[in-house]
Parts: C-alpha cells; sequence; structure tokens
C-alpha cells in the first residue's frame, strides 16, 4: 500500500550553503516551474539541474505577480473536491474563558512572501540608477536584465519637428552618456546586491533557497566590504541566566521507588505506608522526572526559601502526580482544622482541570491515612457552572457577632458611594457595598470562609473569582502551580497573571508557612512539554531562586556535546509521515485507519463502502515490512483536525463513507456542550468508541488511557502544536504511533532537515511514505463514490443551514 521512501542521493551544488548577505534577495522562481513529482511505488525525486538554474521569475507589473506558493497550488476544480472541509472558521477551540486565538508563527511561507516584497523594492531601485533612469539596452548592458517595462513608450506617438529635433538631441545625449551610466551601473552593481535567490527542488521534493551567483561586473569592481554580521534572534545559551543555562537534567531511564529520593531527611519523604498507597493507585515508582521534582517540591531543612521549580519534560511523563503529591502532602499535613485557600493550579482548559482533580483527591485520599487526618478539599473553578453556583461551592458566608465591625460596617453604608472602602479596586469596593447592604442579626458581621484547600482552575474563571466573588482571596495562597505553562503564559487569558501575581504579594504573618519548615511564601512551580525559555513571559511570575528541570529526551543527550533539542517526544514513539494528495485527503485517511495498521479491518473494507466494485485497494506488502507496532484487537485512533468545523465535517464524511467506522466514531469539538464532551471523552476512554475526531481541544495534556494511534489529518500550525498532538499516545512508558497527512505546500517546513527538525528530539526518526502506484489507481476508480459522498455531506450542510435560517 505505502512505499518507504528513499532520500536521493544530493549532489554537490544542492548542499551549497548561502552566502551570507546583507543585500535582499532577488525574485523567487515559483514552484509552477517546479517539476512534478509523478507517483510511484519507490519515492525517486524529481530530476534536478546539477548546477542552480539562472532561470527567474520576472515581477513585472505588467504581467502581474506570481506567488510561488499559490502557483503550486492544484487546480480550482480539483480543490473543490475538499472545500467542504476547509470552508473553516478561526479555530477557536480553546477560546473559553476569555482565551485568545493562538498566534501562530511565521512560518517559511510567509517568510518567502516577506522576501518577494523586499525583491520587488530592490527591481524598483535598478530601474534608476543614481536617480537617472535607464532603458532596457543600458540594463541589459549591466547585467541587471530586470527593468520594468514601460508598455506605453511602444506606442509612438506623431511627434512635430520641434519635438523630433528635441527627440534627435536627446538620443545624441543619450549615446554620448552611455558608456558613462554603464559603468556608473556596473559600479553600482555590487556582488551582494546582484545576488538572486531562487527556490529548487530539494531532496523529497521539498523546496529550498539556493543563491544564484550574479552576472559578472565589468569594469569598476566593488570595494571591499566588512563580512556581514549573521545575527542570531534567539538568545545563545551565554545569554541566559545560568539556572536555565545549565538545567538539572534527568536521565529517562533513572525511576526510582517513591521511598528512596536522595538527599531527603527521613521524616520529610515519603513513608513506606504512602508509597504503598501510591502503589495501589497503579504508582509502584517513581517516574524519572517525579525522581527529581518531588523531592524538590518536598519541605527540606534550609536556612532560606526553597525556589521556585520549572519542569519541561516530554508529554506524558508523570508531570501531573510530580507536582500534586508534594503539594497535597504540605497541605494535609499543615492543615488538621481549617480550611483556607492554599494552592492554586492553573490549565488551559476544563479537561485539564478535571483530570488534574482527579490526581488530586487521589492524594489527598493518601495523605489522609485513612481517615486519620483531615482531607484536604480540593475544588474546581473552570465555568461549566454558573458563576454563583461556584461561588457557593468556593466560598462559604456566616454571620459572626462583632459589635466593632458591626459599627464600623454601618458606618461606611452612611458615607457616599465608596467613600468608605478600597477606592484603588473599585470592583472589589462595590463588591464589598454590596455584602455590607445585607441585612444581619444585629452587633453581627458577614464572615467569609474558604470551603477548599486547593483549586484548581483556569485562568478565566480564576478571574472571575477574584473580581467578582466576596471572600474569596489568595491571602493563604502558598502554592501557585502553572501547568502548560507556554500556554498560559503566551496568551492573554485576561491578563490573569497580572491580576493574580498582586494578589500573592500580601502577607499577613504567617499566612503563607510551609509546614515542616519555618519558611514562608509562595513557591511556584511551572511546567509543560514545550516550556517556554522566554525570559519575557517567565519575568511575569517573579520567579525566586529558581530551578529548571530537563526531562532528557535519550539516552547521550548532552553526552554528545551537541546542543539538546528544545522539546522531546515520548521514548516510544513512532512518528510515520504519509504524503497525500489535497483533494483525496479522506479517502487517505480511511484507507490508512482501515489498514492492518490501525484499526486492523480487513483492507478491502475501502473497497466496500466506498464502491460496488470489491477488487484489492492495492498491496500493503511495502508497508508491512516497516516494522509496526501490531494493531491491538481494540487500537483506539486520536485524529487531529485544524478546526471544529473540520472535525465536524470530517466525522460525517467518514461516517457516510464507512458506516462500520461511523458506529465507533465520536466527535470532539470546543463548540459541543461540556456535558456532551464529557461523554464522549468518558466513551473513549471506555473503548465504547474507538475513533475521536477532534480539533486542537484536547491537543494538550489530556490523557487518554491506552490510546494507540494518533493521526494528524490537518498539520500543527507549529512545532509545539505537534508535540502535544502526537503527545496523546506513547505516554507513561507505553509505546504508540503517530501518523501526518501531509501535503507539500502545507508541511514542507515541518519535515525539511534544518532548523524545525532541530528544535524536536526523537529517539527515532520519522519515517516517510507516498501511496504506491497502484493505491492511487485505486483510489482513482472509487473518487466517484467519494465524490457523492462530499455531495450528500454538501447537501447535508445546506439543509442545516436552511433550517437554521428558518428558526
Ligand atoms: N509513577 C507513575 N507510575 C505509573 N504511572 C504513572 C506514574 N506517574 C504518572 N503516571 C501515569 O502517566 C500518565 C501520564 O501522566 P501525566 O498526565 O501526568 O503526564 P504529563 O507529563 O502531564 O503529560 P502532558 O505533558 O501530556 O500533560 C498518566 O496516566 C498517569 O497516571
Amino acid at each position: 500500500m505505502y512505499s518507504r521512501y528513499i532520500p536521493p542521493k544530493s549532489t554537490p551544488s544542492q548542499g551549497k550553503a548561502p552566502a551570507a548577505s546583507p543585500a535582499p534577495p532577488e525574485p523567487i522562481q515559483p514552484k509552477a516551474a517546479l517539476p512534478i513529482p509523478i507517483s510511484y511505488s519507490r519515492y525517486i525525486p524529481p530530476q534536478k539541474p546539477s548546477a542552480p538554474t539562472k532561470q527567474h521569475l520576472h515581477f513585472d507589473d505588467a504581467e502581474g505577480e506570481v506567488d510561488p506558493i499559490v502557483a503550486d497550488r492544484p487546480p480550482t476544480k480539483k480543490a473543490r473536491l475538499s472545500e467542504h472541509l476547509d470552508e473553516v472558521d478561526t479555530p477557536s477551540d480553546l477560546l473559553q474563558d476569555g482565551q485568545q486565538p493562538e498566534v501562530k508563527p511565521v512560518e517559511p511561507e510567509a517568510r518567502i512572501e516577506k522576501t518577494e516584497k523586499k525583491s520587488k523594492k530592490d527591481k524598483k531601485a535598478k530601474s534608476t540608477i543614481s536617480g537617472v533612469p535607464v532603458d532596457e539596452d543600458m540594463a541589459a548592458a549591466v547585467g541587471t536584465g530586470e527593468v520594468k517595462r514601460d508598455k506605453k513608450k511602444k506606442k509612438k506617438p506623431i511627434k512635430t519637428p520641434e519635438e523630433e529635433t528635441q527627440a534627435d538631441d536627446d538620443d545624441e545625449i543619450r549615446r554620448r552618456h552611455k558608456s558613462v551610466f554603464e559603468k556608473k551601473a556596473k559600479a553600482l552593481t555590487t556582488p551582494e546586491s546582484g545576488e538572486t535567490l531562487d527556490v529548487q527542488v530539494g531532496e523529497d521534493g521539498d523546496l529550498m533557497m539556493v543563491d544564484v551567483a550574479p552576472e559578472q561586473a565589468h569594469g569598476l569592481e566593488p570595494l571591499p566590504q566588512p563580512a556581514p554580521v549573521v545575527l542570531d534572534p534567539k538568545p545563545t545559551y551565554e545569554t541566559l541566566p545560568s539556572w536555565l543555562a545549565e538545567p538539572v537534567r534527568v536521565s529517562p531511564k533513572s525511576i526510582a521507588p517513591f521511598t528512596d529520593f536522595r538527599g531527603l531527611a527521613p521524616e520529610l519523604g515519603l513513608t513506606p505506608e504512602i508509597a504503598a498507597a501510591l502503589a495501589t493507585k497503579g504508582y509502584k515508582q517513581a517516574f524519572a522526572v517525579q525522581t527529581v521534582v518531588i523531592p524538590l517540591l518536598l519541605p527540606q531543612h534550609c536556612k532560606s526559601m526553597q525556589g521556585d521549580v520549572l519542569v519541561a519534560a516530554a508529554t506524558g511523563s508523570g508531570k501531573t502526580l510530580a507536582y500534586a503529591l508534594p503539594v497535597a502532602r504540605d497541605i494535609s499535613l499543615g492543615n488538621r482544622h481549617v480550611t483556607k485557600l492554599r494552592a492554586l493550579v492553573v490549565l488551559p482548559t476544563r479537561e485539564l482541570v478535571r483530570q488534574a482533580r482527579d490526581v488530586f483527591e487521589q492524594m489527598a485520599g493518601i495523605f489522609a491515612h485513612n481517615g486519620e487526618r483531615r482531607r484536604a478539599k480540593v475544588g474546581i473553578a473552570m465555568g461549566s457552572q454558573t458563576l454563583q453556583k461556584e461561588q457557593t461551592a468556593l466560598v462559604e458566608r456566616e454571620e459572626r457577632l462583632d459589635p466593632e465591625g458591626y459599627e464600623s460596617r454601618l458606618k461606611r453604608l452612611s458615607l457616599d458611594e465608596l467613600d468608605g472602602y478600597n477606592t484603588e479596586d473599585e470592583e472589589r469596593a462595590e463588591i464589598s457595598r454590596r455584602e455590607d447592604e445585607i441585612s444581619t442579626l444585629p452587633d453581627h458581621t458577614i464572615d467569609y470562609k474558604s470551603k477548599v484547600d486547593i483549586l484548581i482552575c483556569t485562568p478565566g474563571r480564576l478571574v472571575e473569582h477574584i473580581k467578582k466573588t466576596p471572600g474569596f482571596c489568595l491571602d493563604y495562597v502558598r502554592w501557585l502551580v502553572v501547568d502548560e505553562a507556554d500556554k498560559l503564559l503566551g496568551q492573554d487569558f485576561q491578563q490573569w497573571l497580572g491580576v493574580v501575581m498582586p494578589k500573592l504579594r500580601s502577607s499577613k504573618p504567617n499566612a503563607r508557612s510551609h509546614m515542616q519548615t519555618n519558611l514562608s511564601g509562595v513557591r511556584k512551580v511551572i511546567l509543560s512539554a514545550t516550556m517556554t525559555r522566554d525570559l519575557d513571559l517567565l519575568a511575569d511570575l517573579k520567579l525566586r531562586r529558581p530551578k529548571l528541570v530537563v526531562l532528557e529526551g535519550t539516552e547521550d543527550d548532552g553526552e554528545t556535546g551537541e546542543r539538546p533539542a528544545e522539546h522531546t517526544l515520548p521514548q516510544l514513539l513512532q512518528e510515520t509521515a504519509i504524503k497525500a494528495d489535497a483533494n483525496l485527503k479522506p479517502m487517505y485517511l480511511l484507507d490508512l485507519l482501515q489498514s492492518s495498521h490501525v484499526l486492523g479491518l480487513a483492507t478491502n473494507t475501502l473497497a466496500m463502502d466506498l464502491s460496488d466494485d470489491t477488487s484489492s485497494s492495492g498491496s500493503d506488502s511495502e508497508l508491512e515490512e516497516i516494522s509496526k507496532p501490531q494493531p491491538t484487537a481494540k487500537s483506539s485512533i486520536l485524529i487531529f483536525t485544524k478546526s471544529n468545523e473540520t472535525a465536524l465535517r470530517l466525522s460525517r464524511l467518514l461516517s457516510i463513507m464507512s458506516p462500520s467506522i461511523g458506529s465507533i466514531l465520536g466527535t470532539l469539538t470546543s463548540t459541543g456542550a461540556y456535558a456532551e464532551r464529557k461523554k464522549t471523552l468518558r466513551s473513549f476512554s471506555a473503548g465504547k468508541l474507538r475513533v475521536l475526531v477532534a480539533s486542537d481541544l484536547i491537543a494538550r495534556g489530556i490523557d487518554l488511557p491506552s490510546l494507540d494511534h494518533v493521526i494528524n489529518y490537518d498539520m500543527p500550525v507549529s512545532i509545539e502544536s505537534y508535540v502535544h498532538r502526537v503527545g496523546r499516545t506513547a505516554r507513561a512508558g507505553k509505546s504508540g504511533q503517530a501518523w501526518t497527512l501531509f501535503t507539500d505546500s502545507e508541511a514542507w517546513w515541518f519535515w525539511k532537515k534544518g532548523p524545525a527538525s532541530e528544535r524536536i528530539g526523537r529517539v527515532g526518526q520519522v519515517e516517510r511514505l507516498r501511496v504506491t502506484e497502484e493505491k492511487e489507481a485505486a483510489f482513482e476508480v472509487k473518487r466517484g463514490r467519494y465524490e457523492e459522498a462530499l455531495e450528500t455531506l454538501g447537501k447535508e450542510a445546506a439543509e442545516l443551514k436552511r433550517q437554521q435560517h428558518v428558526r
């Protein structure tokens, strides 16, 4: 079915490094001019000229500009086939609780566009030389060859005798000065400014930039120029503070018993009873990242406040337990009688809040010692219910005999408006005023008590409670955990950090004291699988004596002397990329799903579902040779799309094309009701559903037990997004398979060797596959039925729209 991709041998000219030059590049050759790869079972890349071509695209105004990216897109008629799936809204998946849409990084495509603009400017500049207009002949003579043609000149107007004489004079002047202009033009055409960038087909059909040598400048040679300064936009390790430059590195193999944390006094470590209780919950040994993070967060006998901890560790490596255990321990030990809000855990989505709550509940139970201690109370705030309901769940109101307080309350109420209140915080002052207005027994005041010790919340809802919930205060908070930190810090989320941080500064005596030490203050734990190293973002957290813990990707990380990758993938993750025809992507997906490597349905099911023709849909033999995990009887698959809209349409299309898959398929989008989402996730975890089509809503953090495959139907928008998506499988030391369907136009930057792939640390390599000729032929045969399915989908969508319009 698929054939192994064998990269071509590169010629010396392909490897030519672009000369560093401050001069802007010349126009880019459009993709349309590139050789079109044909499909066959064993992929042989298109022929390339041994030397870089000098055929440039001229951005002639009269002709109109050619967008090399657009030029490569398939014809409109073809595009219509998949347009139903691509009419997409903004990716609003994670926009709950006031979240902002993810800002996409500037990808190489965008950079190409920028280069074009620059080139245009450059060209414009070349049409004049030192302010003197240059005609075509001259330009050709000096080798620029890229002068804007003035078409109006071609229509020769009838000239009067005076004009004729004037024109003759002009010609004479031009002739006389021609050689002078030529020399001047040559002098101005330095080798740098004459350099040109071409887009060529690189290895694997990827596009790459190639410098083309400029035409020779005869005569005046340019003055020697100082070597251009190459600026690295990223801070190097030397520019970073030492805690960031020299993190605590953990080998992925360093698993240890929970009782065996080094450097801890016995009374501060975890007792064998706790370890036994952890084992009953499935935590038999501490995972690598836990062996370092847990001891760092447990109390230690030291003279100064223990510092904050940042954790960069692969998806599924057990980061949640690494913070939940020490936080729950600290709060359980020191909180025997009074419930106060002592720990805040902030996560970006409701699903993650619920998941973290489950782990904290487990830990609270374990540290309650079978009822010997008061169990720490865990609450959530995420906007799944009304604010009022959440307020009731979080804060308790009671009347207290307090004649003095009662008097001051009456006094405040007698003053005008908010005069008696803290006017710096107007919103809060208004709440206080409203509370004062509530009638109580004589000589009584209202007192508020937190109902929870640990609050797990989304940032938006947290801000709402801080601003609107009477009695909700952070005065006793001594833990702030920010999970999925790069997302929470990189986006606005109602400027949550700006609201929360000042509330953590105020300090009542002993309010933030940590147990078993005589130290007090707020400890911060910041985590992500794609941890940001951006000091500007981290600065907002006001970190104190921070330590960064990094889980190594491979055993020899750090030993090779090379700079370790920014993000590491799970060790047992296998990655495969399949080059797909954009117009037939759903067919590729269906075929992959039904293959023996994924769902394990018969390979000719596609034929049955799509066509009456039950002939084989192509040989799988070549793919079978590739070692892949054998499909379990009940493989489960998570498919990611780029938006809610695509997820909904793709689900429906798959169901139309294959009712057998439709019966085990669920859809998860942020537009769905929360209760519905919860139900779908539960059915998927229970194995009732085996295929889940989802938007990026659950790309981060979600722990789906025994998820075997992740399929990127649409390319993720960033490296971080890829790391999180594929990290839904191969978790907790299990193996997993990630598949990515890609087209050149959307993904060449991603698979190309270079900065993008260097940022990801992986044990193996990405296997690249192309479908065989036979398979492509089979797709063509079934294309009619596929188009019918699309038509049905279109009709359904139109009907739905009509109904919505009527309502
Ligand atoms: N010590 C342990 N022993 C066994 N299983 C564990 C242990 N620690 C964590 N796990 C399990 O590993 C899985 C992944 O853990 P967790 O969700 O905390 O990963 P994560 O590092 O937070 O991943 P992500 O970055 O995707 O959020 C969970 O199912 C969890 O129960």
